[in-house]
């Protein structure tokens, strides 16, 4: 599929997007259609505007130019529309850290206008699934980095949205929680919902995802379902580095002094 294309039914439509930092571009023109459905794996090096791109989607950071549209509601014209419409687990995210996990269930669900009984009924569910149900009454600042992405993703998921942003959610989980947050996130796509995650942890993007878009420097490299993105390649993790021009670089020819005898 090559860029702009149309596709039917996306879930996440970005026209046009700019970004800069000063003199550094950020994000230098992504058109892109993201399909509904579908478990959509955001890949690119340190640096290539994943974030920054996640970040203008949802309306956490206001582009320089382009638009975007979520379920047919325009990101900065329709905001309300649009996040009711979705979730957010974002990078470096913060937390009230002096509410305990339930209560920060609680406090999420009734800002997104749920009745009380159905937060607490959602909340004990998510909790429960989750693996924090032992956890609920701590102090949100006493949990561990996984049980901070796990309970950030309860919040996201907790008014179940059509489509869910998840910037590096594996970061800092350890492989029993990984399993479980996957569990929940694969029972959520089946039901038809859309899941857009960023990473660099290729094996993770190429086991959990349908779709995949490739960013470098403040592009999109390639888009599409994922077999179309690793083509001939024997891996994705291959096929990136194609992609993003890495292939084949071999640094330690660089760092002679490295590991040598001279101090
Ligand atoms: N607030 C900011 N001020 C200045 N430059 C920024 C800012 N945010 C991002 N950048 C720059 O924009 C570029 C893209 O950064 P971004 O964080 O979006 O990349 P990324 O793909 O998410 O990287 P990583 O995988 O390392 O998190 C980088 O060169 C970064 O230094």
């Amino acid at each position: 599929m090559t860029e702009g294309t149309q596709a039917d039914g996306a879930a996440v439509r970005v026209r046009g997007l700019w970004k800069r930092f000063g003199e550094q571009v950020a994000v230098a023109g992504i058109d892109l259609d993201l399909p509904a459905g579908k478990f959509i794996g955001l890949v690119g090096p340190n640096g290539a505007g994943k974030t920054t791109t996640l970040s203008m989607v949802t309306g956490l950071l206001r582009p320089d130019q382009g638009t975007v549209e979520i379920a047919g509601h325009d990101v900065w014209r329709d905001p309300v529309a649009v996040k009711a419409r979705i979730g957010v687990l974002p990078e470096g995210l913060r937390l009230f850290e002096r509410l305990s996990g339930r209560e920060l269930l609680a406090y999420s669900g009734r800002l997104r206008g749920l009745p009380g009984a159905e937060v607490d009924k959602r909340a004990t569910q998510l909790l429960d699934v989750l693996d924090l149900a032992g956890a609920q009454h701590k102090l949100v600042v006493d949990y561990s980095t996984g049980m901070r992405k796990k309970i950030g993703l309860a919040a996201a998921l907790l008014h179940n949205p059509e489509v869910l942003f998840l910037d590096e959610p594996f970061e800092g989980v350890d492989p029993v929680s990984a399993q479980t947050i996957r569990g929940v996130l694969e029972r959520y796509t089946a039901s038809g919902a859309t899941v857009v995650f960023s990473s660099h942890v290729m094996e993770l993007v190429e086991s959990l995802c349908d779709w995949v878009a490739v960013m470098a420097a403040g592009r999109i490299r390639a888009h599409g379902p994922l077999a179309e993105v690793r083509g001939d390649a024997p891996s994705l993790q291959r096929a990136f580095l194609e992609l993003v021009g890495a292939d084949g670089r071999d640094a330690s020819s660089d760092l002679d002094w490295l590991g040598g005898g001279a101090r």
